[in-house]
């Protein structure tokens, strides 16, 4: 099978002083509207190609959607989540029944939710509009024992990703936020974080859901299993390795919907330690990917800081979450319009005869 292929273009510097210049002619003090600031930059690069854009342009946010995907995970049948694994599918029934953290911070925030079955032990049968089937197979093999998907898995998991996001730009969405629900993905994300960036397992190994000490115990040693088992068949691990190896399927379709939306220069909105770890893997395989993410927060996950250091990113938000499901991404979406408002809105010390 043909691999997945992303062309994706920088964002590029060329109007970055013209826009920092919009910026510094507004009524405030140079630089006193702190990150806002940066962000307000980092949206107009991501959608001004002109000098007339960044001169008259406006910074729009369209349709804002936060995209959950849901999997399930072999390693989730060893002792290492607070929950079982039963428990992704009845989450992702309550975000269908509106019941979930993400539908109240969605609600309250005017942002749209879709929910993509990436690959749960047993499907969802509904014809719910927030629902998409978008099945890889019935959750990953235990990646402290084999690998986690096989190369065509993987390859179907990113073209899916990506088609999903294609299809919500399609629909007129220029912001995407990216959640995830998946029993035990926070081990998977610990072992991709420990295989791409060569960290010590026990440094990159955490809570998650909030497990005891044996539990956490048992987690750290399959994970040690598996990145020495990983290490020895593959002395160089590249993204799509770490992704067979130890991915879950919603973690393989955040990678290609990101490398899609950033294709169609679309901003994307990160959320905590899984959804950092996939943008890492987006980042390893198409580094202009980088310039269209903005990271929304830091999660209480001790090896979230590690990843985002790995990202060179300095997320806007830092509440002690350590949910998932976009909780973050979507508590994030206010501080975008905040700086698009001002960007757009806010008048210059000529229009408003302040003079300093
Ligand atoms: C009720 C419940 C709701 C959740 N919503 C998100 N997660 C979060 O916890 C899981 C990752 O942690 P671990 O690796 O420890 O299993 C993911 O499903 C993540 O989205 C939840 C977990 C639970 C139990
Ligand atoms: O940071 C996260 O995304 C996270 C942390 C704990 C559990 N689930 C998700």
């Amino acid at each position: 099978m043909q691999a997945v292929h992303f062309d994706i273009q920088a964002v590029g510097n060329t109007w970055l002083t013209h826009i920092q210049q919009r910026i510094d002619e507004k009524t405030k003090p140079l630089g006193s509207l702190g990150e806002l600031e940066g962000l307000a930059a980092r949206l107009a690069q991501i959608q001004t190609q002109t000098l007339d854009g960044v001169a008259a342009g406006r910074i729009s946010i369209v349709r804002p959607t936060m995209l959950v995907f849901a999997a399930d995970h072999g390693i989730a049948g060893h002792p290492i989540s607070i929950a079982p694994q039963t428990v992704t599918e009845q989450m992702v029934r309550n975000f269908l029944a509106g019941g979930a953290a993400i539908n109240c911070f969605c609600q309250a925030n005017e942002m749209a939710l879709m929910v993509i079955d990436a690959g749960m032990i047993s499907p969802v049968c509904s014809d719910h509009p927030l629902l998409l089937t978008r099945r890889v197979n019935a959750g990953t093999d235990d990646f402290s024992q084999h690998a986690a998907m096989t190369a065509a898995q993987c390859q179907q998991a990113l073209r899916y990703g990506a088609d999903v996001a294609r299809d919500q730009i399609s629909a007129g969405s220029n912001v995407l936020g990216f959640g995830e629900m998946g029993i035990g993905n926070t081990s998977s994300a610990s072992a991709v974080l420990a295989l791409l960036e060569n960290i010590a397992v026990d440094r990159v190994v955490g809570r998650g859901t909030g497990i005891n000490d044996d539990q956490l115990q048992l987690k750290r040693e399959l994970i040690h299993q598996a990145v020495q088992r990983i290490r020895s068949m593959h002395p160089e691990v590249t993204a799509d390795i770490a992704m067979q190896e130890a991915g879950g399927f919603e973690i393989v379709q955040m990678v290609g919907a990101m490398l899609a939306a950033a294709e169609q220069r679309v901003t994307i909105l990160v959320d905590g330690f899984i959804v950092s770890v996939a943008a890492l893997l987006a980042c390893r395989m198409a580094p202009n990917c980088r310039d269209y993410l903005v990271f929304c927060h830091q999660s209480a996950e001790s090896a979230h800081g590690l990843t985002l250091q790995a990202l060179n990113a300095r997320p806007l938000l830092s509440l002690g979450l350590r949910l998932g499901e976009g909780t973050g991404a979507a508590l994030a979406l206010p501080l975008l319009r905040a700086a698009a408002a001002f960007y757009n809105d806010m008048a210059t010390f000529a229009s408003a005869g302040v003079e300093v």
